[in-house]
C-alpha cells in the first residue's frame, strides 16, 4: 500500500524533459546557487552509448547542494534502516589490504551503518520536497536499482544462477592481472571496498536514486538513449550538451549531495594509490604521477546485464582540473564488467581489464584523457552476500568521482 502510494507520488513528481542546452544560467534552486557562464560551444557528434567529451562552460559548483537526508521528497527510510551518515565509511584504512578483506570472515563489516536491516521505503512524514518539478510533462518513476521483496522470483533466480556460476568459474582476479599500476597515472586497487561498505553503498545509492534528482535513463534530443541508468550527485552531467548543470533533465531537480562517506573513501583510495606508487623508488613525488583531488561530482551509473558504455574521454570538467590531471576515481559494485582503456577511440587497440565488485580504478595525471568504456557486464558474478543483503538487480553499479 505504502509502496503503491510511493509509485503514484513518484509518477506525479517526476517528469521527463529532453535535455535543453542552458547557455546562460543563474539559477537558485533549494537554496543552492550555481553560476554557469558559457565559454564556448564546441560540439562533437553524439552517439548512442558513448559519452563524448568537450569542455564548454565555466561554472562554480555551490556547496549548498540538496542534503538528500533532509530533503528527499517522497523517500524516507525508517530510523532503523540505513543508519547512513553515522558511520566512518572510508576512514578505516590507511594501508592497502585488499583481496584478503573481502574474502576473510569480517570482510562484510561496515562502519557506514547498520548492515543487516533492509531498506524500507515510505512516504516522508513531512512530504517535503525541495524540488517543484514542472507540470504537464511526461512523468517517469525513478529507476530502482534493487528488486523489491526478498521472495521476488527474479532475486531467487539470480541467486541460484549465481551459485551455479560461481562454482564453475575461476575467479577473474588473476585473469584481470590483479591490482597495481596499469599505466602512468592509472592505478587499480583490487577488492578495495569491503563487502560491508559495498552493501551500504548500494543501499545509499538506492535511497538517493529513488528521490528527487534520482536514477533515469539519459539520452539525446534525437531520442537515442545511453545503455545505462544514471544519477548525478553534486552537479548534473548532461550527455546532450556535455556540460555540468545544476538540475537533472529528468525531473528538473537539483542534484543531491555526494554523501560525505563516499568522499572519504575516495580520499583514502587516492592515498593508498600513492602508497603503491611510492614503492617505485625512481618517483620523487607521487603527486606528480597522480595528483590528489576533492570530488564535487559523482556520476552513478547502473548497468543491467545488457548495459554498456562506448569508448569516450572524461573531459567535461574544468580546464584547471584537466590541465592538472586531477584524477577520476571509479568504484565498481555488483556484477563484474569488461573495461576497455587506451589512447585512441578504437576497441581493437584498447587494453582490457575486468573490474569486479569492490574494485577502485583511478586514472589521472598522464592517463586523465584515456579513452575508456564498458563492453560487457558479466552476469551472475556479483558477490552473493551483496545480492542477498541488498537485492541489487542483476547488473553493475559504478560511481565515478571527479573534481569540477
Ligand atoms: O562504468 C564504468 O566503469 C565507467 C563509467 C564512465 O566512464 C563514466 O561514467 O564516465
Ligand atoms: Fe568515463
Amino acid at each position: 500500500m505504502v509502496f503503491m502510494y510511493r509509485l503514484i507520488e513518484a509518477n506525479t513528481f517526476r517528469l521527463l524533459t529532453s535535455p535543453v542546452p542552458v547557455p546562460y544560467i543563474s539559477r537558485q534552486i533549494c537554496s543552492g546557487l550555481l553560476s554557469i557562464r558559457k565559454m564556448n560551444s564546441g560540439k562533437d557528434s553524439a552517439s548512442e552509448d558513448s559519452i563524448p567529451g568537450g569542455a564548454g562552460i565555466k561554472l562554480r559548483p555551490s556547496p549548498n547542494c540538496i542534503d538528500w537526508r533532509e530533503c528527499r521528497g517522497a523517500v524516507e527510510t525508517s530510523s532503523d534502516s540505513l543508519g547512513v551518515g553515522h558511520g566512518s565509511f572510508g576512514k578505516r584504512r590507511s594501508k592497502i589490504d585488499l583481496r584478503s578483506e573481502q574474502r576473510s570472515g569480517d570482510g562484510n563489516s561496515s562502519k557506514f551503518g547498520n548492515k543487516n536491516i533492509p531498506v524500507r521505503v515510505k512516504r516522508s512524514k513531512s512530504g517535503q520536497s525541495c524540488c517543484k518539478p514542472d507540470e504537464g510533462a511526461n512523468h517517469v518513476a525513478p529507476f530502482d536499482i534493487c528488486l523489491s521483496g526478498s521472495r521476488d522470483s527474479a532475486v531467487l533466480k539470480s541467486l541460484q544462477e549465481m551459485e551455479e556460476n560461481q562454482e564453475n568459474v575461476e575467479h577473474p582476479i588473476e585473469e584481470s592481472g590483479g591490482q597495481g599500476v596499469l599505466r602512468p597515472g592509472m592505478v587499480l586497487l583490487k577488492r578495495y571496498i569491503s563487502l560491508g561498505d559495498q552493501i551500504e553503498m548500494v543501499k545509499t545509492c538506492r535511497e538517493i536514486g529513488l528521490g528527487p534528482g534520482g536514477f533515469y535513463r539519459p539520452g539525446y534530443k534525437n531520442g537515442a538513449k545511453l545503455r545505462l541508468q544514471m544519477m548525478c550527485l553534486g552537479l548534473n552531467w548532461d550527455p546532450e550538451t556535455r556540460k555540468y548543470e545544476d538540475q537533472s533533465p529528468a525531473d528538473g531537480c537539483k542534484p543531491p549531495c555526494i554523501p560525505r562517506e563516499f568522499n572519504q573513501l575516495v580520499e583514502t583510495a587516492i592515498q593508498d594509490a600513492h602508497g603503491l606508487l611510492g614503492k617505485d623508488c625512481t618517483l620523487s613525488n607521487v603527486e606528480d604521477m597522480l595528483p590528489a583531488m576533492s570530488p564535487d561530482i559523482c556520476i552513478v551509473n547502473f548497468y543491467t546485464t545488457t548495459g554498456r558504455l562506448g569508448l569516450h574521454q572524461d573531459r567535461d570538467e574544468s580546464s584547471e582540473t584537466l590541465d592538472k590531471g586531477l584524477p577520476v576515481v571509479s568504484f565498481s559494485v555488483g556484477d563484474s564488467a569488461e573495461f576497455l582503456y587506451g589512447d585512441q577511440r578504437d576497441v581493437n587497440k584498447a587494453d582490457k581489464v575486468v573490474l569486479e565488485s569492490g574494485d577502485v580504478l583511478i586514472f589521472g595525471g598522464r592517463s586523465r584523457h584515456i579513452f575508456h568504456g564498458v563492453t560487457s557486464v558479466i552476469p551472475n558474478s556479483a558477490p552473493k552476500a551483496l545480492i542477498e543483503e541488498t537485492r541489487l538487480r542483476p547488473g553493475r553499479l559504478n560511481l565515478t568521482f571527479r573534481q569540477y
